[in-house]
């Protein structure tokens, strides 16, 4: 299922031909957007974006931002020309698909070819397929992006009007007015959907399991609910995230806000890569103590056993589209503010459209990876259906996949992880979430800390 909006965008004009909205041959079950949706999309570069890491950051408005910023590099979006919303088992095809006719569609003038240029739409993606969570794609009015010494800004319409000639507009010009950055105020937390001691309980329960033989690891996660005095500034979240948690991917799709540190898929001109983490120790604040602490977690066969679980899910769900892998036979130690992680860094080329039949898009990689065993366990559906039996919480898009997909399919998908997400029917209210892998070893006390630990990032964003 997907159902498809636009809207109608102003500006200087070239004038483009009726576009035709007969059935498309190759993406059969898919109804073709209306000529309305026909994609005009314009990429420029720009010299203007001041050099320093939150200048994206700080493009954006207050209503409706978009963003994928990791170091100061990366996507900076807002305004809405198509929004493909999906559910279900097929939510990720669906939005693949829809995509796909989208982008066959544009009409595209990209004077650079960077990944994240020409068009692009952001995602979000429910963990469960029976989330009403569903997915988005959202397709954004104005990009601005970076990669290294290259900047640019790409427009977006889907009208037959579309400034595809003449001066590129200013970002001020694109951005207009719009009202300060405001803090949050007093914060206050409250339990989920899980009291603590009944997640205990359940991670006790999953413990068992294990034990007993009928699975040999099982993610379990939990929710707790931030109440503001100010209204949420999405803008706060993200610049504190990103200041802080600068070795993540900070990003906002759809009113999911987070900083994740770890990347489901980039694909890039045929290269694949996934940074999976399993393995968790919280830091000290000590320099000599962290040490310490990067060399216990490097050795404790409860962290490398869980960890291998992840990299193996992954390394398997991409072997089938690549033509090598390289899977790191030990993991490093990520340092985080908050905490270490046992991490390793899964590289492959993709197979060619010849050996394979088709290249696959950075949707697709996404969907064959989700859910990895970092975010659900292993075997995949015995997890899966331990979480739904035990766990007692709508995780909605929390630990599904989150990122960026451009028009030839490249793009980077996240894990949210790290994460809130905004109540559209509250401004003040935000359900922030965490989980950890639980394996034969796992010690419920010790995992509802490790929860904890992983919480600060949103704590620390909403300051
Ligand atoms: C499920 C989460 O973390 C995953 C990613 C890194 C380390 C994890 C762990 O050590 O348990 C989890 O697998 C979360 O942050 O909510």
């Amino acid at each position: 299922m997907f159902s498809l909006r636009g809207d109608v965008n102003a500006g200087p004009v070239v004038r483009l031909e009726a576009m035709s909205s007969q059935p498309d041959a190759a993406f059969p079950g898919v109804t073709p957007p209306p000529a309305s949706a026909t994609l005009m999309v314009r990429t420029t570069r720009i010299d203007d974006l001041p050099q320093d890491p939150g200048a994206l950051l700080r493009l954006l408005p207050a209503e409706g931002a978009l963003a994928w910023v990791r170091r100061g590099d990366g996507l900076a979006a807002w305004g809405e020309v198509a929004r493909i919303e999906t559910s279900g088992a097929a939510r990720f095809a669906d939005a693949e698909r829809a995509w796909a006719t989208m982008r066959s569609r544009a009409i595209v003038r990209d004077e650079i070819g960077l990944p994240g240029t020409g068009p692009v739409a952001f995602g979000s993606f429910a963990f469960d397929e029976s989330s009403s969570a569903g997915g988005t794609l959202v397709v954004p009015r104005v990009v601005v992006g970076r990669r290294g010494p290259v900047a640019w800004i790409t427009t977006l319409s889907t009208v037959d009007t579309v400034p595809m000639l003449g001066p590129v507009p200013t970002l001020d010009a694109l951005r207009g007015d719009d009202p300060a950055v405001t803090s949050p105020g007093t914060v206050t937390y409250s339990p989920g959907a899980v009291e603590d001691d009944d997640w205990t309980a359940a991670v006790e329960e999953a413990v068992a399991r294990i034990r007993a033989g009928r699975l040999d690891k099982v993610v379990m996660a939990r929710d707790v609910v931030a109440r503001t005095e100010h209204p949420i500034d999405a803008r706060w979240l993200l610049t504190r995230l990103a200041d802080e948690y600068e070795s993540c991917w900070t990003f906002c799709v759809d009113g999911m806000v987070g900083a994740t540190p770890e990347l489901l898929v980039r694909s890039e001109k045929g290269l694949v890569t996934s940074r999976v983490l399993a393995g968790t120790i919280r830091r000290t604040g000590g320099e000599d103590a962290d040490l310490a602490r990067a060399a216990a977690l490097a050795h404790s066969s409860k962290d490398l056993e869980e960890h291998e679980y992840a990299v193996t899910s992954v390394a398997e769900a991409l072997r089938p589209f690549c033509q090598s892998l390289n899977v790191p036979e030990t993991p490093f130690v990520l340092h985080l503010p908050n905490v270490l992680h046992l991490a390793s860094d899964v590289t492959g080329v993709l197979c060619t459209a010849t050996e394979s039949g088709h290249t696959p898009s950075s949707l697709s990689l996404a969907e064959a990876l989700h859910p990895t065993a970092a975010v659900c366990g292993t075997p995949t559906a015995a997890a899966n259906d331990l979480i739904r039996e035990i766990e007692g919480l709508d995780r909605a898009r929390y630990a599904g996949p989150v990122g960026w997909l451009g028009g030839d399919g490249d793009g980077e998908w996240g894990i949210a992880l790290r994460s809130g997400a905004l109540d559209p029917d509250d401004p003040h209210r935000i359900r922030l979430f965490a989980g950890c892998g639980v394996v034969a070893a796992s010690e419920p006390g010790a995992e509802l800390a490790e929860t904890e630990a992983k919480l600060e990032p949103m704590r620390h964003a909403l300051g």
